[in-house]
């Protein structure tokens, strides 16, 4: 396996970058108009991409003083996989329009600072080959797909190929409508595919008429009638432990508990139902209901530290990075993710210990003044 070292230049400018949204600039600048639109882009308004940032703003942490705090430990557990810190990377698509290394750079950083990396069902590298570079720590977001069959071998393949859960992910049997793919017609360049899925020749014959060929693409191969009778039949693919990511409700947290799964709280980064709450106004309801019961992870707009602790305060496990590893990676490959991941576990401990804390046991309700 290769891997594209980042140009001097490149590896320079990461390590000068003090937090995720100088990284976020750093990528920006080596993406063309298709990929930007692709990875910055919400649904409609953006109305909700913006409230998954301003929510997190908007709570007030309570710290507490004279803690001995010479030692801080961030670690947990998720599904008993043992993380660093309780970060880990959110399932997107297609990372070959950031780096020619794409979904490789991504798990190699990811396993190598002690996180964990979800996988897309649209990855443009094959499961295989990202199981490998993942050294075990990984996840496999699955979208449903209307040929069963297939849902049924890529289910299997995930897990010989060493996936510790698979996330289902359940907020999107269509795509929301993000604008700006439509208004510039976002297509896959010819050198990527979606390997788990089709073939690049299935892609590439998609009518573009709404404009997006992602949009046409998505819908002709995703379930749009699958609901909760039919998880029994996802339980039965699979002993791998379940995660539904795309949780916005306490009457669907009750519903997944009682499936016996996990639960994602996410928006899917504000890419879907426009003015959707925002994942952490969502957490507290969801986290009362659940009382324990499964494990519950956010994704949405985490960019500090402090934003950890908050998810973590209001029933959070661990959190998951969408845009910011996207644009870590677009920043510097491999290089770019691991310092997206290096600034925020740095982040998480220092909020840790000017929280008064010693470790993520300690931090609950009381940390924060809502
Ligand atoms: C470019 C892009 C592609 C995505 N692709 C997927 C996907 O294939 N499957 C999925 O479940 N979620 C997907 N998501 C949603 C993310 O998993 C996650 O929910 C969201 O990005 C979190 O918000 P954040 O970007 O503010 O961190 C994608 C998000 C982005 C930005
Ligand atoms: C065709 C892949 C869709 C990925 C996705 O979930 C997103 O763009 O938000």
């Amino acid at each position: 396996m290769t891997t594209t070292l980042p140009t001097q230049e490149q590896h320079q400018a990461l390590a000068r970058a003090v937090n995720l949204s100088e990284i976020e600039a750093l990528g920006r600048e080596r993406l063309d108009q298709n990929a930007l639109d692709y990875y910055a882009s919400g649904a409609n308004d953006g109305h909700t991409v913006r409230a998954n940032r301003e929510d997190f703003a908007r709570i007030r942490l309570r710290p507490r003083m004279l803690v001995d705090v010479s030692s801080i430990d961030t670690s947990t557990q998720v599904l008993g996989l043992p993380l660093d810190f309780p970060v880990g990377v959110a399932p997107s698509a297609f990372h070959g329009l950031a780096h020619p290394d794409a979904e490789l750079a991504t798990a190699r950083a990811a396993a190598g600072m002690g996180s964990v990396m979800t996988l897309s069902t649209f990855s443009n590298t094959p499961i295989a080959e990202v199981g490998q570079a993942a050294a075990g720590r990984f996840w496999f977001q699955l979208y449903l797909l209307g040929d069963r069959e297939l849902s049924r071998e890529i289910i299997a393949r995930a897990g010989a190929c060493g996936a510790r859960a698979l996330v289902f992910t359940v907020d999107a049997p269509y795509l929301g409508r993000r604008e700006a793919n439509e208004r510039h017609r976002f297509a896959l360049p010819p050198h990527l595919s979606a390997p788990n899925v089709a073939s690049r020749e299935a892609l590439a014959g998609v009518e573009t008429d709404t404009g997006s060929q992602l949009t046409n693409y998505f819908q002709n191969l995703v379930d749009k009638s699958f609901t909760w009778n039919d998880l029994g039949w996802l339980r039965a693919q699979t002993d791998l432990p379940i995660v539904l990511k795309g949780i916005l409700t306490a009457e669907d947290a009750e519903l997944a508990v009682q499936h016996g799964c996990h639960i994602w709280v996410s928006n899917h980064g504000g890419r879907q139902l426009d003015t959707a709450v925002s994942a952490i106004s969502a957490l507290p309801e969801i986290a009362d209901v659940v009382a324990g019961r499964a494990e519950i992870y956010l994704d949405g707009g985490i960019s500090r530290g402090t934003d950890v602790i908050k998810a973590v305060a209001l029933g959070a496990r661990a959190v998951f990075l969408g845009r910011p590893a996207l644009w870590g990676l677009a920043a510097g490959g491999e290089d770019g993710v691991r310092r997206v991941l290096e600034l925020l576990k740095d982040e998480v401990r220092l909020a840790l210990a000017l929280s008064g804390k010693q470790n993520l046991k300690e931090v609950g309700r009381d940390l924060l003044k809502m």
